[in-house]
C-alpha cells in the first residue's frame, strides 16, 4: 500500500510541483502523511492535494527544511542557505515591490527571510517596511546587525547614508559598498537572502551578478515592449556570468478596479508570459496594478503582511512558493533532471 502511495505522490503535476511528491519527502503513519519539502511550499501543497480524493482523505502534515542551493561563488560569511537577486532592467517596474512583497510570502510560507536593499539609485526599502528612522547597530568587531522588522532581517543603504549622498556615487565605490553590505552584515540563519538589485545591466550590476554569491536571479518586468526588452538584456547578463534564472515575475499585468473587478491590460498583454516561453524560464506570477498595493507600500504596511486574505497576497505567496520549488528543480543535485 505505502509502495503505491509513493508512486501515486510522484504521478501528481502542478506548475509548482512539476515531478510531484517525491517519495524521500514523504513517511506514512496510518491516515497521517508527513510530508517534508526542501523548500516552503504549504499553501501549494495542500491546494494540490485537495484537488484528489483519494489522497484527501488522508491527514496531512506539511513541513519545509530548506536546502542550500550551490552557487558560484564560496559565501561562507554570509548565513543564508540561498541569496537570490531580484532584478530588472528597467527602473520603475515594481522590483523593490516585488522583493518585499516576496520576502514576506516566503516569510508567510515558514522560511527565514532577508532582505539587502543594494538599489543606489533609490533605497526604498525603508520605506515600504515603514521604518526609515531605523539604524542598524555594530558589534565589536565592526560587523552590521540587521534590522528586524515583521519579522525579516534587513539592510539597506538607506538606513546608512542620506538619499541624497547615494544618488552621486559612482561605479567601483556603489559596488564596493554594497559588497560590504552584503558580507559584513551579521546575517543569523536565514534561508533566503533577497539582494534588491539596482536597476538596469549597466557595470555595476555585472560586477555585483559577479561578486555577490548568487544561487539564482529572479527577473521582473511589466508587459510593455520597453520592459520586456530590457528584462530579456537582464536574462542575459545572468546567464553569462553563469547565475540560473529561477523565473520571471510580471507585475502590473493589468489594472484591476477597486469598484467594478474590470481588468484593463494597460501594458499591453501576455508580454511577461511570451517572454518566459522564448526563454525557457518559468512566469511565476501575473500580479495586478491595484490601489490596494500602492497604497499599503506607501504607508509600510505591505499587503501580504498586512492583509494576507486579500486576493493579491494570495497571488503573491503562489509566487513565492513556485520560486521556491522552482530554485529547488533547477539547482538542486538531489532534484530529478527530466
Ligand atoms: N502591482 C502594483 N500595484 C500598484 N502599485 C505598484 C505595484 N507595483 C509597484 N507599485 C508602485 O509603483 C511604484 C514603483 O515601485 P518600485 O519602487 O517597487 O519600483 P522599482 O522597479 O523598484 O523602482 P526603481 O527602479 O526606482 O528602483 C511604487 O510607488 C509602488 O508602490
Amino acid at each position: 500500500m505505502t509502495d503505491s502511495l509513493l508512486h501515486y505522490c510522484q504521478t501528481l503535476r502542478s506548475d509548482t510541483f512539476v515531478h510531484g511528491f517525491l517519495p524521500e519527502w514523504i513517511q506514512v503513519r496510518g491516515p497521517v502523511i508527513e510530508l517534508t519539502l526542501p523548500f516552503y511550499a504549504e499553501t501549494e501543497a495542500r491546494k494540490l492535494i485537495a484537488t484528489d480524493d483519494f489522497l484527501n482523505a488522508y491527514t496531512w502534515h506539511i513541513h519545509g527544511k530548506v536546502e542550500a542551493l550551490p552557487r558560484k561563488t564560496d559565501a561562507k560569511a554570509v548565513s543564508s542557505r540561498n541569496i537570490i537577486a531580484v532584478t530588472s532592467g528597467k527602473g520603475g517596474v515594481g522590483k523593490s515591490s516585488v522583493t518585499v512583497s516576496l520576502a514576506l510570502a516566503l516569510q508567510a510560507s515558514g522560511a527565514r527571510v532577508g532582505i539587502l536593499d543594494a538599489d543606489i539609485f533609490g533605497p526604498s526599502i525603508p520605506t515600504m517596511l515603514g521604518n526609515k528612522q531605523a539604524k542598524p547597530e555594530f558589534t565589536e568587531d565592526k560587523k552590521m546587525l540587521p534590522i528586524e522588522r515583521f519579522g525579516l532581517q534587513v539592510n539597506s543603504l538607506g538606513y546608512l547614508t542620506d538619499e541624497e549622498d547615494a544618488t552621486v556615487w559612482r561605479g567601483p565605490m556603489a559596488s564596493r559598498a554594497l559588497e560590504q553590505l552584503c558580507f559584513d552584515t551579521r546575517w543569523h540563519n536565514l534561508d533566503y537572502l533577497l539582494i534588491d538589485m539596482p536597476p538596469g545591466t549597466g557595470d555595476i550590476q555585472l560586477t555585483l551578478a559577479q561578486k555577490l554569491p548568487v544561487t539564482g536571479a529572479v527577473i521582473v518586468t511589466t508587459p510593455q515592449e520597453v520592459a520586456l526588452a530590457d528584462a530579456q538584456k537582464g536574462i542575459a547578463m545572468f546567464r553569462k556570468v553563469g547565475v540560473p534564472v529561477f523565473g520571471l515575475v510580471e507585475n502590473m499585468s493589468y489594472y484591476s478596479c477597486g469598484a467594478c473587478q474590470h481588468k484593463d491590460y494597460i501594458f499591453g498583454r501576455d508580454g511577461g508570459k511570451n517572454l518566459a516561453e522564448r526563454h525557457s524560464i518559468p512566469l511565476l506570477g501575473e500580479w495586478p496594478l491595484v490601489t490596494d498595493m500602492r497604497e499599503h507600500l506607501d504607508a509600510g504596511t505591505p499587503l501580504v503582511q498586512s492583509s494576507p486574505e486579500h486576493p493579491v497576497s494570495q497571488e503573491i505567496i503562489t509566487t513565492a512558493e513556485r520560486m521556491a520549488a522552482n530554485a529547488w528543480q533547477l539547482s538542486s543535485p538531489n532534484a530529478p533532471n527530466d
